[in-house]
């Protein structure tokens, strides 16, 4: 695989859930190693997004919805906020309007929206469960489907608009396991949902102009990843050990790097990538490189031999965690 697909200079990049995290770290990359890069931070409130702005700029307001912001400034100005739910169907309709009217179609989607309740779900609160469906899983509904919606009205930007979506799942998607009934099964959502789109563009209309691409991450220490550390049951974070969380810094290269390459499905750690070679199938048809045959036969010789003594080690963890619940149980 050759470099070179997907340079950061000269693009306008749309960071959905850019007010934290992996997100906002994405936001100070391009501001700080581009000169004409246009960023534009989306997350529910203005409240968390201004400082973010400021912070990374040191710069004075820029929220697209100020009105001050004319066509000038926007040619002026490289970083903006836009605060939008990404689980309302309307707010997302409005989020592409400002963008089309302000001149700023994006060329590069980062959806970098979500984020773990990790508990049994007996335990979950009904609230709980409903926000890991807005934000994991309705996000990229509205936000995807808003995008092809909108694809005739955003094309006019340019004579060869292009646009290259990147959609956050998880390495918990190629094996949802226990403590994440609220958000594995949304990431896999996501994942059916990526390889159903990834045939519509094949249609003329998008072929060459919409790239699609579905980062799975592993572990990494945000805002969000240190919340969810404290309600993780114990078993979750056995299982989940050989992913060892890394800085948002590190994550962010490493994706940028694997897209660099060409790839579209990208892991951000060794045990992701044994993850997602287990993870076969119809919809796996990336066969560009000499690493995605690699990793096919390696996935074949691992779901014969490794797969099945993981999983008697696994259904062991699990019952022994049990057990020793069970026990703290009886002596309070
Ligand atoms: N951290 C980890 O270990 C891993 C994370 N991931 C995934 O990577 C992505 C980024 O993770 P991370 O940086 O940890 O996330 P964080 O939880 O730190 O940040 C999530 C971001 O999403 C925004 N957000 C949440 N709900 C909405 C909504 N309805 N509409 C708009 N914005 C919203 C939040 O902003 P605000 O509150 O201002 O709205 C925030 O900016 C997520 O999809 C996550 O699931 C995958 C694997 C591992
Ligand atoms: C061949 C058999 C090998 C089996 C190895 C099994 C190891 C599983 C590790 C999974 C790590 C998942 C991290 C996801 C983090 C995440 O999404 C949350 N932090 C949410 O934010």
């Amino acid at each position: 695989m050759f470099s070179g697909n997907f340079p950061l200079e000269d693009q306008i990049v749309l960071i959905t859930g850019g007010s934290q995290g992996l997100g906002k770290q994405f936001a100070y990359k391009y501001f700080h190693e581009t000169k004409r890069t246009k960023i534009i931070v989306v997350s529910r409130s203005d409240n968390k997004l201004k400082p973010v702005v400021e912070e990374i700029e040191a710069g004075e307001d820029a929220s697209l919805r100020d009105t001050t912001i004319t066509e000038g400034v926007v040619e002026k100005r490289r970083l903006f906020y836009l605060s939008a739910d990404l689980s309302d169907f309307n707010a997302v309709e409005d989020m592409f309007n400002i963008l089309i009217n302000a001149n700023l179609s994006p060329t590069v989607i980062l959806n970098c929206v979500g984020g773990s309740t990790p508990k049994l779900f007996k335990d979950l609160t009904p609230n709980e469960i409903e926000l890991g469906i807005n934000q994991n899983y309705k996000s990229v509904v509205t936000l995807t489907h808003t995008f092809f919606q909108k694809f005739e009205q955003l094309s006019q930007s340019t004579s060869d608009y292009k646009c290259h979506i990147v959609l956050f799942s998880s390495e918990v998607s190629f094996f949802p396991f226990i403590g994440y009934a609220q958000y594995a099964p949304l990431k896999v959502a996501m994942k059916a949902l990526i390889s159903i789109l990834r045939q519509e563009i094949d249609d003329p209309e998008y072929k060459n102009k919409v790239e699609l691409s579905c980062v799975y991450p592993g572990n990494f220490k945000s805002e969000g990843y240190e919340l969810e550390e404290l309600t993780k049951p114990a078993i979750t974070k056995i299982i989940e050990g050989p992913s060892f969380a890394i800085s948002c810094d590190e994550c962010c290269n490493k994706i940028i790097y694997w897209l660099d390459k060409g790839y579209n499905d990208v892991v951000t750690d060794t045990v992701g990538w044994i993850l997602m070679a287990v993870d076969m199938g119809l919809n796996k048809n990336n066969n560009k490189s000499f690493l995605y045959w690699l990793q096919l036969l390696i996935g074949v010789l691992a779901n014969l031999i490794v797969v099945p003594i993981y999983m008697v080690i696994c259904k062991w963890q699990i019952n022994s965690y049990f057990k020793d619940a069970n026990k703290d149980k009886k002596t309070d």
